[in-house]
Order: structure tokens, then C-alpha cells, then sequence
């Protein structure tokens, strides 16, 4: 079943006179349950491309189809209320509130995603990512991947239908980075969760059912994968 559906999408960003295109015609179609990655040099619109699928920006031309809804359809609080139920980012600064305990950061985004705010969900979503004993933890006394865990605890929340996941291993050594897909891989096959990464990372690339391949904002290669 088709999940998301990208038709000649064009993405141009403006800067004073200068135009920069971005993604120049992009079809593509993600289905559910998929594990893909977007790759492809500097520049080449990953970023761009999650963005759009993500409801964070608009396409410049052409059409973003999720499930039935055409995205460039929505106005500004139909496309935030749109993320909210919809999306889950994983994005590479993490996006944790530095005040906040791990607990606090995942109970907060519970009650952004119009749930209640409930500490015995919050805790166990913590366990399901392996941070059982680290719930009081602040982001400053965590180690990069077990505040990449918290963001994933934290896009897992309302199991969105897709988690966009922009260079999810950045920051990570590799066998941070092996763990934390490992458990992104293990949530897509038990709970169909499709995500969408981008990346640089041999690994992150090593993982996906299917890749994707981005050169001068155009799909190159798409390549699907059995295992
Ligand atoms: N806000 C912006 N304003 C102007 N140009 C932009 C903006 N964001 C991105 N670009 C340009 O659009 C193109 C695609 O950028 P994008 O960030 O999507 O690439 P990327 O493949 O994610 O790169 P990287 O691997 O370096 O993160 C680049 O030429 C970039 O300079």
C-alpha cells in the first residue's frame, strides 16, 4: 500500500535574487512498512527531500501525496497538525530540551501529540529503547547514542506512520550506530513502522531494503534489496 507518493516534485530555494534548485523532478513512491535510505553527495537534496515528505517545508512544484492528502493542499495548522499525527523525526541535532530528564523530553512530546501526559508510557517507552535506569538523565549526562535513543523514543510516540530520520548515525560511534538501527530495524518489523533515512554512513546504507540514490536534486538510482 502506498504510503507516501512524490509527483515531479521541484524544490527551488531562493536567496535574494539567486535561485538554488534543490530537487529538480522527483517521482517516487514509499510504501508502507519500508526501510529505505536516500543517499547521495553534499548538496544533493537528502535534507531537502525529507523536509518536503515531512510537512517542514513546501514544494516550488509538483505534489506530495500522503496517503489521500495532498500536502500542498494543506494550509500552515492543517500541515502542523499533519506532523504531529503523521510524522516522526529523528533529525541530527536530536532536538531534546536540555532542561528536561529524558523522562520529561518524551512525556512532553506525549502531550504535544495530544495524548495525555502519562509517566508509566513515557518510562516504558524509555525501556523499549533501552534506557531503563537513565529516565531522570538530562541530555547533558547522556552519551550521544543514548540521546539518539530518546529522540527514537520520542518519534516513536504515536507510532507515526513514517520516521523521517536525517543522518540518524552523525554522531555516533559505529557500534552506537549498529544499535541504534538494530532497534529502528526491530520496531520496523514488529510494528510495520516505515522509516526514511538519510545518510552518508556505509552502515545506515548496508541496512535499508532499499535505496535510494540523489545526484543534483534527482533520483539516480532506486534500488530495492531481499534478505
Ligand atoms: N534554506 C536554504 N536556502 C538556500 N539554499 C538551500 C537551503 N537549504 C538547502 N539549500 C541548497 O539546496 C541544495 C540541497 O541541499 P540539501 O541540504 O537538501 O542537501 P543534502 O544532500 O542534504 O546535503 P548534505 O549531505 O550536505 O546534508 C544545496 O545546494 C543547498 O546549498
Amino acid at each position: 500500500m502506498t504510503l507516501v507518493k512524490l509527483i515531479s516534485v521541484e524544490k527551488i530555494y531562493r536567496q535574494g535574487k539567486v535561485e538554488v534548485p534543490a530537487l529538480r523532478g522527483v517521482d517516487l513512491e514509499i510504501t508502507r512498512g519500508e526501510f529505505t535510505t536516500v543517499f547521495g553527495p553534499s548538496g544533493s537534496g537528502k535534507t531537502t527531500l525529507l523536509n518536503l515528505i515531512g510537512a517542514l517545508d513546501r514544494v516550488t512544484s509538483g505534489s506530495i501525496i500522503f496517503e489521500s492528502q495532498k500536502l500542498e493542499n494543506l494550509d500552515k495548522n492543517d500541515l502542523a497538525l499533519f506532523r504531529r499525527r503523521e510524522i516522526g523525526f529523528i533529525f541530527q541535532s536530536y532536538n531534546l530540551i536540555p532542561v528536561f530528564s529524558a523522562r520529561e523530553n518524551v512525556e512532553f512530546a506525549l502531550r504535544i501529540a495530544g495524548g495525555e501526559k502519562s509517566r508509566e508510557k513515557a518510562m516504558k517507552l524509555l525501556e523499549d529503547v533501552g534506557l531503563k535506569g537513565m529516565e531522570e538523565r538530562k541530555p547533558s549526562e547522556l552519551s550521544g547514542g543514548q540521546k539518539q535513543r530518546v529522540a527514537v523514543a520520542r518519534a516513536l510516540i504515536k507510532q507515526p506512520g513514517l520516521v523521517l530520520a536525517d543522518e540518524p548515525t552523525a554522531n555516533l560511534d559505529s557500534e552506537t550506530g549498529r544499535e541504534v538501527l538494530d532497534m529502528m530495524l526491530d520496531m520496523n518489523e514488529t510494528l510495520n513502522t516505515t522509516f526514511l533515512f538519510s545518510t552518508h554512513d556505509p552502515m545506515v546504507m548496508d541496512y535499508a531494503r532499499r535505496l535510494l540514490e540523489l545526484k543534483d536534486g534527482r533520483v539516480v538510482q532506486d534500488k530495492k534489496r531481499g534478505f
